[in-house]
């Protein structure tokens, strides 16, 4: 007997094509079945773009749960960064992968680095959280820099260094990887400098809670390391009560080497987009041997930023 396909649900844009094909692709090597991908194109007549405009990423989430929860696909593959920090009952974050790197980059005009951007340069990000960073890392380094709040698609944002509206864009490292334009960065932006968004550079692969043995046949992509890490940093963001565009950075890493990893450092950042304030903190400690470990590991540094005045600092919406 021919097993039926899986049917995977996603989105059009360019980005969450590549994701789903790279997953399918993954879950065919690993299990043998077929799978097919099935857009989503739900709310009528409303235009991408204007549904980006009106609920940003979430919206498109909730479009592919909604499409899970009635059957229409077996599951489905997110940027766990989009990904709200409450997982609801009825569904299984089934697989988290091994991430892409997870820094942000930067594409500006002439190959020019952060550093040596002109005096008032235009850069484009509609991130509190990269703002926040970017204007912090000018102030102590004597950079005067604009940054412009931008929104919109990968190619959309490299547009506006092209036609010179702005001098550069900062996007994440993953993304472009993602889908073939790493040629288009011209610096890499440390972590040191600035901290990825929770969870940034993995993917989350979810199922209908329900459909158990699909979900243990997806749980072969998982990535055990990956799911400690970002278990964490979520953790963190969830304790800060933020969501996912709060100025909020956060960086779990292992340390050692590939094979025998000994620590997990948590790093975590908050601050005002101006960046004229920041609070940044870190901690190291044992690797987490269970979810409920790193959760707690989450909880205790958003504990410490918040005793530091995190929560003063996140009254700013994402535009
Ligand atoms: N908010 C948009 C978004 N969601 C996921 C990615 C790609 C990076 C990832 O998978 O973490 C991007 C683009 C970007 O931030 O540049």
């Amino acid at each position: 007997m021919t097993e039926r396909a899986l049917r995977l649900g996603t989105r059009r844009s360019m980005l969450a094509m590549a994701q789903s094909g790279q997953v399918a692709q993954e879950v065919r090597r690993l299990t043998g079945r077929p799978v097919e991908l099935v857009e989503i194109t739900t709310y009528g007549d409303i235009s991408r773009e204007q549904l980006a405009q009106i609920g940003g990423t979430g919206v498109f989430v909730a479009a592919l749960r909604e499409a899970l929860l009635r059957g229409e696909v077996d599951f489905a593959v997110h940027s766990l960064k989009d990904l709200p920090t409450g997982q609801p009952d009825e569904l299984a974050l089934a697989a988290i992968p091994r991430r892409e790197d997870p820094r942000d980059v930067l594409v500006a005009r002439d190959g020019l680095t952060f550093d040596r951007l002109p005096d008032g340069a235009r850069v484009g990000t509609g991130s509190p959280r990269r703002m926040a960073q970017l204007n912090a890392y000018a102030r102590a380094h004597g950079l005067r820099i604009e940054t412009v709040p931008i929104r919109g698609n990968i190619d959309t944002r490299i547009g506006y260094v092209r036609s010179g509206k702005l001098d550069a864009v900062v996007l994440a490292a993953a993304g472009l990887n993602r889908i073939g334009r790493a040629d288009e960065v011209t610096d890499v932006l440390s972590v040191d400098s600035v901290l990825p968004a929770p969870g940034q550079g993995a993917l989350a692969i979810e199922c209908a809670a329900a459909d158990a043995d699909l979900a243990a046949t997806l749980g072969a992509l998982d990535d055990p390391h990956t799911r400690v890490a970002v278990t964490a940093e979520r953790s963190l963001l969830a304790a800060l009560e933020a969501g996912c565009s709060a100025p909020v950075g956060a960086l779990a890493d292992l340390l050692g080497d590939e094979e025998v990893v000994t620590e997990m450092r948590l790093r975590g950042v908050v601050g005002t987009t101006d960046g004229s304030t920041l609070v940044q903190l870190s901690t190291t400690g044992p690797v987490p041997t269970s979810h409920g470990d790193a959760i707690a590991l989450g909880r205790e540094l958003a504990s410490e930023m918040l005793a530091k005045g995190a929560a003063g600092l996140m009254g700013e919406r994402a535009l």
